[in-house]
């Protein structure tokens, strides 16, 4: 998302976002509806577009996506129920929701098993576990395809180093299980990582191709999966999301040639449809000077929003004036972004390998101003904790010109509920 200047948020109006976080007295997660279904317009031309939900799980967030006939990834049996919960659908003939794991546990297969949810398979051990239970259970194979990328090495999904998959060489071996334990595959998926960039992704088309006519694979399914960057710099190039399906296309029709009947085409993304929807505004409480370091600290913290500390991620930050003083034209600062929690590296403003990291912010950004994450509607709320014993912060989606509550804030006694047991 390209933002305007250092003191506005192109997203929503400050004044309501100030007020937001007045009203819950506290950092907020803030979503705006208008842009996740102008991206799934977007993608519109692929047959199905499943949302990889981890990346933003939150039940309204599903239910908009369904009533915009996207389809859902399940990576666990959490991600089931939620989508479940938010409507959609499980049974025979029914793929709405799709499971992708790298191993099962016995509950989740029994739950797929009772809701005849079709699986994507990730390792040979899976293929066994289902097969022995289930013989002609639909199934997809995830290949790693031997190669992979990611905006980080821990989001590479692909390559030796990945856990994800089942290796392309072991694909025969695969499919002797399958034709061991009659299963019924149906689709084939590669997802080579996050955060990646189109040329990258685009090494994926021959790689399907060429598995499939390698080892003979007969599906009606394939998966581009998901993977797809955002502009989070002002500068970054943004994917063109019509070349990227007319590769995808033209693959699907070699492939669909080769095997002699219709291939449908589904695309996986997480970041691309909810990333560039999400702000998380918070509060400045102290500002403190160390030798020649200027520090502001605020009261989110990386158990709020990790991807900084875990990736070294850049998040455009603004700040909005919490007097309605003129910041615009103040000259900037350097200055280092800290949260609250006890632990050294809760800092915003860092590289991948932990160095801290200066923001030119407003110099006289003060305690009572606010600031704001851009960019974090994908794997921002997803990957919080309750690390400090501090509780997950509330949710609000921006929808039809009103603003609704779409998580309540976690109070501490749902934390210490779980602890205490008489
Ligand atoms: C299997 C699978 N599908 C889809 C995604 C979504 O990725 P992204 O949010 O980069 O589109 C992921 C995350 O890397 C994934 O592991
Ligand atoms: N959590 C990562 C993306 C990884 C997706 C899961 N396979 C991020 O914040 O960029």
């Amino acid at each position: 998302m390209i933002h305007n200047t250092n003191t506005k948020t192109k997203l929503f109006n400050s004044n309501d976002l100030k007020k937001l976080y007045q009203q819950y007295d506290g950092p907020v997660w803030v979503y705006n509806a208008s842009v996740i279904i102008n991206r799934i317009k977007k993608l519109k031309k692929f047959d199905i577009i499943r949302f990889a939900q981890k990346s933003c799980s939150n039940i309204h967030i599903l239910k908009l996506m369904r009533n915009y006939g996207v389809k859902v990834d399940a990576v666990s049996l959490g991600e089931i129920e939620r989508a479940i919960l938010a409507g959609f659908k499980t049974g025979i003939g029914n793929n709405e929701i799709i499971f992708t794991a790298d191993i099962l546990n016995t509950e989740t297969l029994s739950k797929i098993l009772a809701l005849n949810i079709t699986v994507n398979i990730g390792s040979i051990d899976m293929l066994k576990q289902l097969g022995d239970r289930s013989p002609k259970h639909k199934i997809w194979l995830r290949i790693n395809p031997g190669f992979g990328y990611g905006h980080s090495k821990k989001t590479n999904t692909g390559g030796p180093n990945s856990k994800h998959g089942i290796w392309y060489s072991d694909i025969p071996k695969a499919l002797s299980y399958i034709y061991r334990y009659n299963l019924n595959l149906i689709g084939l998926h590669m997802h080579i990582g996050s955060g990646i960039h189109f040329k990258q992704l685009s090494k994926v088309c021959s790689a399907m191709t060429k598995q499939i006519e390698t080892y003979k694979i007969d599906v009606k399914v394939i998966s581009a999966g998901g993977g797809i960057t955002i502009p989070y710099h002002h500068n970054d190039t943004i994917i063109n999301i019509n070349d990227y399906f007319y590769l995808w296309n033209e693959t699907r029709t070699h492939i669909s040639k080769y095997l002699g009947h219709k291939v449908t085409l589904e695309i996986e993304p997480g970041r691309f449809l909810v990333a560039e929807s999400g702000i998380l505004i918070a509060q400045i409480r102290a500002v403190k000077n160390t030798g020649n370091r200027h520090f502001i600290l605020i009261d989110a913290g990386y158990n709020d929003l990790m991807r900084p500390v875990m990736y070294g991620s850049y998040h455009h930050i603004s700040i909005i004036p919490g007097d309605n003083r003129n910041i615009t034209t103040e000259p900037l600062r350097d200055t280092i972004v800290g949260g609250p929690l006890c632990e050294s590296g809760d800092i915003f403003t860092q590289n991948k390998t932990g160095n801290v990291l200066t923001r030119k912010l407003p110099s006289s950004a003060k305690v009572g101003d606010y600031l704001v994450f851009h960019d974090t509607g994908a794997y921002g709320a997803s990957m919080s904790s309750n690390y400090n014993t501090r509780p997950l912060l509330p949710e609000v989606l921006f929808e039809n010109g009103e603003i609704r509550q779409i998580r309540r804030k976690q109070k501490l006694s749902d934390l210490f509920m779980l602890e205490i047991t008489e």
